[in-house]
């Protein structure tokens, strides 16, 4: 069927389709149809959607993505028929089956993720399965493979090649902010990449947006951190590792994380750049990813064991995850927190601490200091200002400003204080409840907003004093989370009231704005 291009002003995938040409064709919608462009002969599959009212019959409404792909314009005729079914399909149905995937099987799934074959549902039906199915070694290590071969690579003609990454799930892991500057100060490289925020309220990419650019090529990467030692970007912008962002983008509805998904994820980032040697962070705890320090063993050994198939050294921190590392969360607060350590303030003294020990497994895994002495070397990079001038020069190199201090940083304007009802100690955190309390006032995309704790676990605390307050940048997000906040109870004070039934809240008439 040949149908006239009306190019239509949305930024997502998929056709419109008159429904009368959609029967004619035989499609309904969801389905996918190739469309090709008889004066340049390149052709693409695309989703369609139908319509009685905004496209005429004989007219096909054509979005950006399809546009670009196909340099297409405005009145040009497009042959269109109905595309073939993609074969990964079946391949992701092989999985929900329980059935193990190839290396082919895989590599399959992942080119049509990467080339935009697979429709974001049939992305998450792949997270789905694996979830439920999930993948053994030699599955996960075909996933980074297949990850890191569809993307760009990076090769340092100089090294060791340093690398260190999270596997987050703890609220406040704002780390990387003062490990990447610290190793880069000692005269190793570590060309950082990060995703955004998969379970949390802000993930480095989303921190580090705060204070400069994070979208780069992977030239660009190798380029700058050749040129500073140290870059701190957003993996999702540089090509490497591409299926890597598409799939993270399906999990961050479901706040999940798939175990063997995760791995790949993090390790096609290691490979991709080089790293020699890589230091992983498994923070455990209650409400982390990682529950037991068993299981984080058992992980550790799986980061190990891929590390050694892909000639990666391979150490693993298995860290206190049952509070937030820190007490800010949300991308302003945790890098005016994080600057502020870097600028020479003793505390938070988890965040130090955390930041020193994992640098220094980095460093001793490099050879640049003994085993059991990483730790020290990292703190007196720290101590002694080096780390703050790197970070600087790195925010600079990446174009943000070098003069930036940590008291400029402001939270959103809106904020509310939530405070104890009572006198007694703080007994327990919840950091998912923290978490959703952030995510809900605006985090990570409203970079104002976010939680402060005032209070960890064995604060004593008197009736009236704050336990943390809410930041955001928009009034109704702030109640929304003042809303949350209300019925998650993030942080328990021993003796504290949790709830009257039938339910106070319920009856009584002009609700209190505090939270007691
Ligand atoms: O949102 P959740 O699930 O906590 O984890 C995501 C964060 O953890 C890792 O941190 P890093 O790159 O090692 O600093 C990721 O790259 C990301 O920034
Ligand atoms: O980079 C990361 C970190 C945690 N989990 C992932 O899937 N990727």
């Amino acid at each position: 069927m040949r149908l006239t291009v009306r190019l239509v002003d949305i930024a997502a995938r998929g056709i419109l389709l008159h429904q009368n040409d959609a029967k004619s064709l035989g499609v309904l919608p969801g389905d996918r149809i190739m469309i090709s462009c008889p004066e340049t002969g390149k052709a693409t599959a695309d989703y369609v959607e139908t319509t009685t009212t905004l496209i005429d019959q004989g007219r096909i409404g054509v979005y950006h993505h399809t546009k670009e792909q196909l340099n297409l314009h405005e009145s040009e005729v497009v042959e269109v028929r109905v595309a073939d079914r993609p074969a990964s399909l079946d391949l992701i149905k092989k999985k929900m089956n329980g059935e193990k995937l190839s290396r082919d099987d895989i590599r399959g799934i992942v080119a049509d993720i990467v080339q935009d074959t697979l429709s974001p549902s049939e992305i998450t039906a792949f997270v789905v399965s694996s979830y439920i199915n999930q993948l053994d070694m030699d599955e996960i290590e075909s996933l980074t493979r297949a990850m890191v071969e569809t993307g760009d690579q990076i090769t340092f003609h100089a090294g060791p090649i340093v690398d260190k990454h999270s596997i987050g799930g703890v609220p406040g892991n704002k780390i990387s902010l003062i490990v990447v500057p610290i190793i880069a100060a000692s005269g190793l490289f570590i060309p950082k990449t990060s995703s955004r925020a998969i379970t949390g309220a802000g993930g480095t990419a989303d921190l580090m947006e705060v204070l400069c650019p994070v979208e780069f090529s992977a030239t660009e990467v190798q380029e700058m951190t050749m040129k500073t030692g140290g870059v701190i970007v957003w993996g999702g912008a540089t090509n490497i590792a591409p299926a890597d962002d598409k799939i993270i983008l399906q999990e961050y509805p479901f706040k999940i994380d798939q175990i063997g998904q995760m791995i790949a994820s993090v390790m096609a980032k290691k490979f991709a750049v080089g790293a020699d040697v890589v230091a992983i962070d498994i923070p455990v705890g209650k409400y982390c990813k990682v529950n037991s320090i068993e299981e984080g063993r058992k992980l550790a050994r799986q980061f190990i064991d891929l590390g050694e198939r892909l000639n990666m050294r391979v150490e693993c921190a298995l860290t206190y995850g049952d509070a937030p590392v820190g007490r800010a969360i949300g991308p302003k607060l945790e890098i005016k927190e994080a600057l502020s350590v870097l600028e020479g303030n003793d505390s938070p003294r988890s965040l130090i601490q955390k930041s020193c020990v994992i640098a220094g497994i980095a460093f001793e895994l490099a050879g640049k200091s003994n085993r059991g002495e990483g730790a020290e070397l990292a703190l007196e990079l720290l101590k002694s200002g080096k780390a703050h001038k790197k970070f600087l020069e790195i925010i600079e190199v990446q174009g943000g400003s070098p003069d930036i201090k940590s008291d400029q940083i402001n939270p959103g304007e809106h904020f509310y204080i939530v405070r104890a009802d009572s006198n007694g100690y703080v007994i327990d955190l919840n950091n998912h409840s923290l978490i959703s309390i952030a995510r809900t006032a605006g985090a990570p995309a409203d970079h104002g907003a976010g939680v402060y704790l005032h209070a960890k676990h064995g604060t004593s605390l008197s009736k009236g004093d704050p336990i943390f307050t809410i930041y955001a940048d928009r009034k109704w997000r702030l109640e929304k989370a003042i809303e949350e906040a209300r019925r998650l109870r993030p942080v328990m004070v021993e003796g504290m009231l949790i709830d009257r039934v039938p339910n106070i809240r319920e009856w009584t008439p002009g609700r209190s704005r505090t939270i007691e």
